[in-house]
C-alpha cells in the first residue's frame, strides 16, 4: 500500500531521496515531468491543440517548466506563463528548468494571456508547498485559469487546495489532476471533487523502503496489494474449508437486499451460506438463489457460522432480534444498513458488537453513528475515535471508500466508480466482506480483498452498461475480478 504523505512531508521526501539514493531534486523533478509526459501521450490529446503552462515560482512551478520543455521537444505549440512578479527569486530547481526552456517557446507573465484561446492549459502554479490562506496576490491567476474555457490540467495539486487540510480560497477546477508518487490527501476529499476532475497517479520511482521513516496513519490501496492478501486453497479443499456463513437480512418488501447479499457471499467463494429471513417470505429467496438454504429461527446458535452479516433490508423494527443476535455471535461480524441505523438510536447496544467486527455505514448511517461533521478530515478523525474506543473497524462507503481499522490506520480504496452508486450496490459488498470472513481472512484483509474487488466489479459493469449499471451487474462481473487479479 502507498503511505500518504503530508505535505510537509513531502519536503523531506526529497532529503530522503537524496540521502538513500543518491538522486537529486532536481532528478527527481525531472523523472515528475516524464512521468506526466508518459500520461499524456497515452491520452492522444491532438497536437493541433496549443498547450498553456502556468508557472509559479516553486518546484511545481518548477515541474510546468520541465513539462513545458519536454512538450516543446516532443513537437507542440507550447507557451509558458509565469505566475509570479519579475525579479522574484525562485526555488532553484525551478530556476534551473525556466533558465532550460528552449528559446523557440513563448515565455509571458500570466496577466497578458489571452482567455479566447483554445486548447490545454496545464496548472503548475502552486502544489504541496501552498501555506495557510492564500494571497489576495494569487486570486486573480486562480480566477484566470477557471475562466478558461479548454481542458485544464493541474499537476501535483490543483492550484488554491491546500494538500491535507480543509482549503478555504479559490482553487483551480481541473479536468484531470496529475498527482506524484501517492495522492495527496485532499484529494480523496468528497467536498475536492469539483477541483480535482479525474485523479492520475505518476509514479516517479520512489522506493516504498524510503516512505518507512515517515509516520503517517493514512495508505492508499493499490491492485498489487489485493493477490497477496487473499487466501490460497489446495487442491484437497472440501466447502467447509471456504466457510460456513450466515446472513440476517431481507424483509418483507425487502428481500432483494437478501438475495443480493447471498449471492455475492457465493460468487466470492463461500462454502455454505444460510440466509436467515422471515418464514413468508422464503419463496423469494429460494427461487431466486437455489444455492441458498434458509432459516428461520430467531435464536439459533450463531456460532456454528465461521461468520456472520447483518443488515441489508432487515427493517428498522428489529430491535430486540439484533441484541440477542449481538450477544450470541461472539466472532468477528458484519454490520450494514439497519444494523447500523438501530444501533445509532440505541447506543447502549455498541458495546455488544464483538470486537473486531466490521461496520459499512454509507455517509448517511455514518452521520446517524458519529454526528454531523463539518467536513471529510473531521469525518475520518471521528471514525479513528471511533474505532479506537470500541475496537471496531469502519468502512466509510463512497468514492475512495475509507477502511479505517482498529489501531488507527485509514486505507483509501483506489476501485470504483460514480455508477456503483446504485441500489443494493452495498447489499453486494456486505456478502463479499461476510464471505471472506467466513474463509478465514482478517478482518483488515478482508475488507482490503473485499472492497477492491467491489469496486473492480462495478468498474467493470460501469464500463459495459455505463448509468444503467445495477447491483446484480456488480455481482454478475465479481468472477471476472478473480481473473483480472489472477486469484486462483
Ligand atoms: N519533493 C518531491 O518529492 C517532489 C516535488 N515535486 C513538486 O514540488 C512541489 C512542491 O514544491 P514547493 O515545495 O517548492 O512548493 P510549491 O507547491 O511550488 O509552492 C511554493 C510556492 O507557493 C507560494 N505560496 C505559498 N503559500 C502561499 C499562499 N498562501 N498564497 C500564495 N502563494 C503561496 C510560495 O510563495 P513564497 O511564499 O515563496 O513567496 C511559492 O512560490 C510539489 O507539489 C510537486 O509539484 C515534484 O517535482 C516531484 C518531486
Ligand atoms: N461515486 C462513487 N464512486 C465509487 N464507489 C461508489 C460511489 N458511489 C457509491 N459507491 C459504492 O457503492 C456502494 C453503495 O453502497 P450503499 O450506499 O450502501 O448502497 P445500498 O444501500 O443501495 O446497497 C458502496 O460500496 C460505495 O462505496
Ligand atoms: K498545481
Amino acid at each position: 500500500m502507498l503511505k500518504i504523505l503530508s505535505g510537509d512531508q513531502v519536503k523531506e521526501l526529497d532529503s530522503a531521496h537524496i540521502q538513500k539514493e543518491g538522486i537529486s531534486s532536481h532528478e527527481l523533478m525531472e523523472r515528475a515531468a516524464l512521468s506526466f509526459i508518459r500520461w499524456w501521450e497515452s491520452m492522444v490529446f491532438s497536437k493541433a491543440l496549443p498547450v498553456f503552462v502556468f508557472c509559479g515560482a516553486g518546484n511545481n512551478g518548477g515541474d510546468g517548466f520541465a513539462i513545458a520543455r519536454l512538450l516543446f521537444k516532443g513537437g507542440w505549440n507550447v507557451q509558458v506563463f509565469r505566475c509570479f512578479e519579475e525579479g522574484n527569486t525562485l526555488s532553484p530547481d525551478a530556476q534551473k528548468n525556466l533558465d532550460w526552456i528552449p528559446e523557440g517557446v513563448p515565455n509571458h507573465p500570466w496577466n497578458e494571456f489571452d482567455l479566447s484561446n483554445e486548447g490545454v492549459l496545464i496548472d503548475a502554479f502552486l502544489g504541496v508547498g501552498l501555506k495557510g490562506p492564500i494571497r489576495n496576490s494569487a486570486f486573480p491567476i486562480i480566477e484566470c485559469i477557471n475562466s478558461f474555457p479548454g481542458i485544464k490540467i493541474s499537476i501535483d495539486l490543483p492550484s488554491g487546495l491546500l494538500a491535507d487540510s480543509p482549503s478555504n480560497g479559490p482553487v483551480v477546477e481541473a479536468d484531470f489532476t496529475v498527482t506524484f508518487a501517492f495522492p495527496k490527501l485532499a484529494l480523496l476529499f468528497p467536498e475536492n471533487a469539483p477541483f480535482t476532475g479525474k485523479i492520475v497517479l505518476a509514479e516517479i520511482g520512489i522506493n516504498e523502503p524510503i516512505y518507512e521513516v515517515f509516520p503517517s496513519p493514512y495508505f492508499f490501496i493499490q491492485e498489487k496489494d489485493i493477490l497477496p492478501r487473499h487466501r490460497v486453497f489446495g487442491q484437497f479443499s472440501h466447502k467447509g474449508d471456504f466457510g460456513k456463513i450466515a446472513l440476517l437480512a431481507g424483509s418483507k418488501g425487502k428481500m432483494g437486499a437478501a438475495i443480493l447479499s447471498s449471492k455475492a457471499a457465493l460468487r466470492t467463494g463461500s462454502g455454505l451460506v444460510t440466509a436467515f429471513v422471515p418464514e413468508s417470505e422464503r419463496g423469494i429467496i429460494q427461487s431466486a438463489v437455489p444455492e441458498v438454504m434458509c432459516e428461520f429461527e430467531e435464536s439459533p446458535d450463531w456460532n456454528r457460522f465461521d461468520a456472520l452479516g447483518v443488515g441489508p433490508g432487515l427493517g428498522l423494527d428489529k430491535k430486540d432480534l439484533l441484541q440477542k443476535t449481538l450477544k450470541g455471535f461472539t466472532k468477528p461480524m458484519i454490520l450494514d444498513a439497519d444494523a447500523i441505523t438501530l444501533l445509532a438510536s440505541n447506543r447502549e447496544m455498541i458495546s455488544l458488537i464483538p470486537k473486531n467486527s466490521i461496520l459499512t455505514p454509507h455517509l448517511g448511517e455514518l452521520e446517524r453513528l458519529i454526528g454531523k461533521s463539518s467536513d471529510h478530515l473531521d469525518r475520518l478523525n471521528r471514525v479513528k475515535e471511533f474505532c479506537l474506543q470500541w475496537q471496531l473497524n469502519v468502512l466509510i462507503k463512497g468514492a475512495y471508500s475509507v477502511i479505517s481499522l482498529t489501531d488507527g490506520r485509514q486505507l483509501f480504496n483506489s476501485s470504483g466508480t460514480p455508477y456503483m452508486a446504485t441500489a443494493g450496490a452495498g447489499d453486494v459488498l456486505t456478502g463479499i466482506l461476510t464471505s471472506y470472513l467466513g474463509q478465514g481472512y482478517s478482518p483488515e484483509n478482508a475488507l482490503i480483498c473485499g472492497v477492491y474487488h467491489h469496486g473492480k466489479a462495478g468498474e467493470l459493469a460501469g464500463n459495459q452498461y455505463r448509468r444503467s449499471t445495477i447491483a446484480s451487474d456488480i455481482l454478475e462481473k465479481i468472477g471476472e475480478t478473480y481473473l483480472l487479479l489472477n486469484v486462483l
